[in-house]
């Protein structure tokens, strides 16, 4: 029994990562690739963003003395890349899947558009949304909850290296301790950072309810689509 029909998948770039330091460990893309056929098996329909900070992000370029524009462009195209990857992956298992590009660049990928991104969907294609909002100054955190508000998602998953939302950052402040469930609000009021505040405020402002969970624990895709008390779960 599943607890979510259509959902935004939101996949941290620099998770694609796994044991290198740059670029996309073929392991850890197999494994996303695996867990996505798993609940698209159960008849889910899955829009999924994937971030490209295992390739370039803007804001490190600008530090560097690149153009920030230009630097979130290319990291624009980092998305891209990670896209075509999963898309290849998810192609090796079975699964067919179509690139929706928010910046025109035929033949790599279809331009986005909201219709044609639920008509992959109700076609039983996975939907993979790429190039975040095509609006620099952005990242994919609001490119997910964008493309989730639009595609009227379920829920958006954020599948990341933590197992939720804490009261600090676990990776920082051992002592910090997770939220089963916490309201946008909240996330403003202590300051939280797990997701750009953009995001959050779309989010709410639309009421598209967020899970938080740990991706890379190979399962827990399944456990959240199928109910499971996991992650932390975000809400009005
Ligand atoms: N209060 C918090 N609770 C959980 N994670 C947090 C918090 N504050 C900061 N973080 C950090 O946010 C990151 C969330 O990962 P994510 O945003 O998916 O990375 P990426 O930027 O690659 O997408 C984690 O690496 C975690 O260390
Ligand atoms: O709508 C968007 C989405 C992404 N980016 C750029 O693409 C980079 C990679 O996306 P993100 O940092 O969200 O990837 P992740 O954090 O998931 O690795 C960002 O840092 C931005 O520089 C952008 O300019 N506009």
């Amino acid at each position: 029994m599943v607890k979510y029909k259509r959902i935004l998948l939101k996949l941290s770039g620099e998770s694609l990562m796994g044991e290198k330091q740059y670029g996309i460990d073929e392991v850890r893309l197999g494994e996303y690739a695996q867990q996505i056929k798993e609940i698209h098996e159960l008849g889910v329909q899955i829009g999924i963003v994937i971030g490209g900070g295992n390739i370039f992000r803007g804001l490190s370029g600008a530090s560097k003395g690149f153009d920030r524009v230009k630097g979130d462009q290319m990291g624009m195209l980092a998305t891209v890349i990670n896209s075509l990857a999963l898309s290849s992956a998810l192609g090796a298992i079975g699964v067919r899947s179509k690139v929706l590009t928010a910046v025109r660049m035929e033949p790599i990928g279809e331009f986005y558009s909201k219709w044609k991104a639920i008509d992959t969907l109700e076609a039983g294609e996975v939907g993979i949304f790429s190039a975040g909002t095509g609006n620099p100054y952005f990242t994919t955190d609001t490119g997910s909850s964008l493309r989730g508000i639009e595609i009227e998602a379920d829920v958006m998953l954020k599948g990341t290296r933590v197992d939720g939302i804490y009261t600090a950052d676990p990776e920082k402040d051992k002592s910090a301790t997770k939220f089963k469930e916490i309201t946008y609000d909240e996330i403003y009021t202590r300051g939280l950072k797990v997701m750009d505040l953009t995001a959050t405020t779309m989010c709410k402002e639309n009421n598209l309810p967020i899970v938080v969970f740990d991706m890379d624990t190979v399962g827990n895709l399944k456990k959240v689509i199928e109910g499971e008390d996991i992650g932390t779960y975000v809400h009005n």
